[in-house]
């Protein structure tokens, strides 16, 4: 397991050993001891999720506020993603900055995400089976996030907007100067 800097404390790229023979592959998607050792970080996830993503279809950019913050551990393990987090940490030196990653069944490369980002994701190819650990459970009541277009951030999600899939919800998201009013 390799730890890749993403110039956002506390943010890493993952990468795993991977196992290849003529069966196909085989690699440990997570081992708290190996984590803990290569993060210092003791993190207890509590929920594992998945997600099935058409071609063109952006989630995001999510977040949970308060006590029910997430730290998450994305990875994809069919297809291909862009994939983008945003540090909304309001101390930090970083603040409202993203980096944006490819990551695909191929790559098989992970984003440790620590709380007080927002995160989210666009499908590139056909299919996108997208599965995250979190290490707070999801509460609907907490949910929120910040708008794909904001022109602020101004992100590049390798789509016209009008061709992307997204949900009515994050259509509503608010933009990042309107967050913390
Ligand atoms: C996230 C989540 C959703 N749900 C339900 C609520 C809703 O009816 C349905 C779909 O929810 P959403 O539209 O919020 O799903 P989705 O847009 O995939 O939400 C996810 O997006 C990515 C980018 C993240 O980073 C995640 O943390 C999460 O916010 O699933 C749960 O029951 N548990 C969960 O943990």
């Amino acid at each position: 397991m390799k730890m890749i800097e993403t110039g956002l404390a506390g943010c890493f790229l993952v990468e795993l050993i991977d196992f290849e023979d003529e069966r196909g592959c085989f690699f440990e998607s997570f081992h708290k001891k190996k984590f803990v050792e290569a993060t210092g970080l003791d993190i207890d996830f509590v929920q594992d999720n998945v997600s099935i993503s058409k071609k063109g279809v952006l989630r995001g950019l999510h977040y949970q506020k308060g006590d029910d913050s997430q730290a998450k551990l994305v990875q994809v393990i069919k297809g291909k993603v862009l994939d983008v987090i945003l540090d909304l940490r309001k101390e930090s030196e970083t603040y409202g900055e993203y980096r944006k990653y490819l990551l695909s069944s191929t790559n098989k490369r992970q984003i440790f995400i620590p709380k007080g980002f927002a995160h989210g994701f666009v499908t590139l190819s056909e299919e996108a089976i997208f599965c995250y650990k979190c290490d707070s459970f999801y509460n609907s009541q907490s949910e929120s996030g910040v708008r794909f277009d904001d022109s602020q951030l101004n992100i590049d999600w390798e789509y016209s907007h009008d061709d992307l899939i997204i949900s009515e919800k994050d259509r509503q998201l608010p933009y990042l100067k309107d967050l913390f009013k």
